[in-house]
């Protein structure tokens, strides 16, 4: 049989790996996987959790946004429903928790602003922002970018439809990851609850119940 190629979604002559980033012994390592989370699914946990293992993290912390300025063209979520599906999610998991800064905060939600508030509650901490290929292609776009480079290590990791390239972060700010392929998105999911389609096993089972009990993407 001969060998089989899975296409990565690297851009051609990408490297990858674990190489790069802070390495500065004493401090903590943590991970940050901002979303929508609209719901969250199993690419996302896949993605933190590789993340965690190859960088050596000491946990990854899961922020829902608030107000999702560049998703204004679609409904989303109430907030309280996406945090307690993100929360429910990532429970059994001590590696991962869920903050809130995001949402209490108010107002659009700008990585710059969860990145120093996370900064000011986590003194003597490396931040490791995760970000899927989609989102690093679009990174140029967000707002306050001058300081965003400065509060975090960036991790661009792959993801199935997307090519996964270094947008022109600032020199050593960004590590690209190839992480377990999983072709999942929220959308997708949204899409599948109203037209009665199962979401088992593309997000956790206590979010198909808290989808179920709440009647979320119903009609939509
Ligand atoms: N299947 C996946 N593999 C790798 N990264 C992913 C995957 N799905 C989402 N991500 C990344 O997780 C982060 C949060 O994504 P988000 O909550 O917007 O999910 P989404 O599936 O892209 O949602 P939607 O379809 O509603 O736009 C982004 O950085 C995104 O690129
Ligand atoms: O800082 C910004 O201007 C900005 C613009 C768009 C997205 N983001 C962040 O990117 C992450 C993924 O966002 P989203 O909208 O794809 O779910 C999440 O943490 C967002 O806060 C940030």
């Amino acid at each position: 049989m001969g060998e089989h190629h899975m296409p990565t979604g690297l851009a051609k002559g990408t490297r990858t790996g674990p190489g790069s980033g802070p390495s500065n012994p004493g401090k903590r390592r943590l991970g940050v996987m901002g979303g929508t989370f609209d719901p969250i699914h199993h690419g996302h946990l896949v993605a933190a959790s590789e993340v965690a293992a190859q960088f050596h993290l000491d946990g990854v912390v899961f922020v829902p946004t608030g107000q999702p300025w560049q998703k204004t063209d679609r409904k989303v979520s109430a907030a309280e429903d996406r945090y307690l599906m993100t929360v429910i999610a990532t429970a059994e998991n001590p590696q991962f928790s869920v903050s809130r800064i995001d949402i209490d905060r108010g107002g659009p939600t700008y990585t710059t602003d969860t990145l120093r508030d996370l900064k000011a509650l986590n003194p003597d901490t490396d931040l490791f922002f995760i970000t899927g290929a989609d989102a690093l292609g679009q990174i140029l776009t967000w707002r306050y970018t001058d300081e965003l480079f400065s509060l975090a290590h960036f991790i661009g990791v792959t993801r199935p439809g997307h090519t996964l390239a270094d947008p022109g972060l600032p020199e050593g700010g960004v590590s690209l990851v190839e992480v377990p392929a999983l072709a999942i998105s929220s959308t997708d999911c949204r899409a599948r609850v109203a037209k009665g389609d199962p979401v088992w096993y593309l997000v956790p089972d206590g979010v198909v119940r808290y989808i179920d009990k709440r009647q979320l993407y119903r009609g939509e």
